[in-house]
C-alpha cells in the first residue's frame, strides 16, 4: 500500500462557536482515503460549518483536523474542492475560460489572462476534464445558455481543475429537477471512482444520501435544554458504513434515519431544503 492509499483524514475533539454559542461540539471522525460521506441533519445543525472547517474557510474553537497526521492548513488549498448549491461560476466567461481561470490567476496574476501559446495551453489541458464531465460541446457557451443541470457540471468541474484529493459538496443537486439530479448521481460516481477522490456531501434528502454514500454521518443535538435551545452543539450521532449489507440493514433503513433526527425539524424522506425551513 502506497502512502497516498493511506491518507487519512481525522477530526479530533472539534467544537465550533459563533457568538460564544456552540454550533458544533466533541466532533470525532476518521475517515480512510477513498470514502464517499453522506452528511444529513436538520436545519441550521452545522452541516455546511462542518464542511467549511475541512476546507480551512472557517478554523474550529477547539479541537483539530489532521489530514495524513498533519494539521490542516489555515487557509484552503488546491487539494481540496468545493461545489456550492448555488453555481458558482462566472457568468461572463465561457465555460472553458470559467475552467482556466484559476491556471490565469495563477501564471499571470497582474492580468489575469493568459495570451498566445500559454491561453492554448491552458484550454488543450482543460480538454478531458470536459470530456469526463460532459460538456466538451459546450466549452465556448457562457453559462446564462446552459440548463441548471450543466451549470452545475461546470461548478463541478471548476473544482476538479486541481485535481482534489477531497472534494467537499455543500448540497450541490438542491437546485436541480429530480431527472437531472438521477444524471448528476452517475456522473458523481463516476468521478469519485475515476479520480480516487474522498468525497464529503451534505445532503437533504436521506435517499439520496442511502444511494451515493459509502458511509453516512448524522449530525444531530444529543443534548437538549429546551428553556434554553442554543445551549448545545451538534455531533455525529450515526455514523454508519453503508456498503456493508451485514451492517444490520433493518435498523438503518433511510426512514428509520430520518425518524431520528432532530426532534423539532424532522429530515423529510422525499425531501428538498425548503421542506426543512
Ligand atoms: N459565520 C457565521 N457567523 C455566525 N453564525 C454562523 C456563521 N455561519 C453559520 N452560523 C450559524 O451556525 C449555525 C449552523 O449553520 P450551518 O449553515 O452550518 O448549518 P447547516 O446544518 O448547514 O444548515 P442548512 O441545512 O440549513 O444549510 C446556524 O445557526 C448559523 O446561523
Amino acid at each position: 500500500m502506497t502512502e497516498k492509499n493511506i491518507q487519512k483524514l481525522s477530526v479530533q475533539g472539534v467544537a465550533k462557536y459563533y457568538d460564544g454559542l456552540p454550533v458544533l461540539e466533541r466532533v470525532n471522525l476518521d475517515v480512510e482515503k477513498g470514502a464517499f460521506c453522506t452528511i444529513v441533519g436538520a436545519s441550521g445543525c452545522g452541516k455546511s460549518t462542518f464542511l467549511r472547517m475541512l476546507l480551512s474557510q472557517e478554523r474550529p474553537t477547539r479541537g483539530e483536523i489532521f489530514l495524513d497526521g498533519i494539521a490542516l492548513p489555515e487557509e484552503p488549498t488546491p487539494d481540496r474542492g468545493i461545489v456550492f448549491q448555488k453555481y458558482s461560476v462566472f457568468p461572463h466567461l465561457s465555460v472553458a475560460e470559467n475552467l482556466i481561470l484559476a491556471r490565469e490567476l495563477e501564471e499571470a496574476p497582474l492580468t489575469g489572462k493568459l495570451f498566445g501559446s500559454s491561453r492554448r495551453s491552458a484550454f488543450s489541458d482543460i480538454g478531458d476534464l470536459l470530456e469526463q464531465i460532459g460538456l466538451s460541446g459546450a466549452a465556448n457557451k457562457y453559462p446564462a445558455q446552459l440548463s441548471g443541470g450543466m451549470q452545475q457540471r461546470l461548478a463541478i468541474a471548476q473544482s476538479l481543475v486541481k485535481r482534489p484529493s477531497i472534494l467537499l459538496l455543500d448540497e450541490p443537486f438542491g437546485a436541480l429537477d429530480p431527472g437531472i439530479r438521477l444524471d448528476m448521481h452517475e456522473l458523481l460516481l463516476g468521478l469519485w471512482k475515476d479520480l480516487d477522490m474522498t468525497i464529503f456531501m451534505v445532503t437533504h434528502d436521506i435517499h439520496e444520501a442511502f444511494k451515493l454514500g459509502t458511509r453516512l454521518l448524522v449530525f444531530d443535538k444529543i443534548r437538549h435544554d429546551p428553556q434554553a435551545p442554543e445551549a448545545f452543539g451538534a455531533t455525529i450521532t450515526y455514523d454508519l458504513p453503508l456498503s456493508a449489507p451485514e451492517f444490520g440493514a433493518e435498523n438503518t433503513s433511510p426512514e428509520v434515519i430520518a425518524g431520528t433526527i432532530s426532534r423539532e425539524k424532522q429530515l423529510p424522506l422525499n425531501s428538498s431544503k425548503s421542506n426543512l425551513s
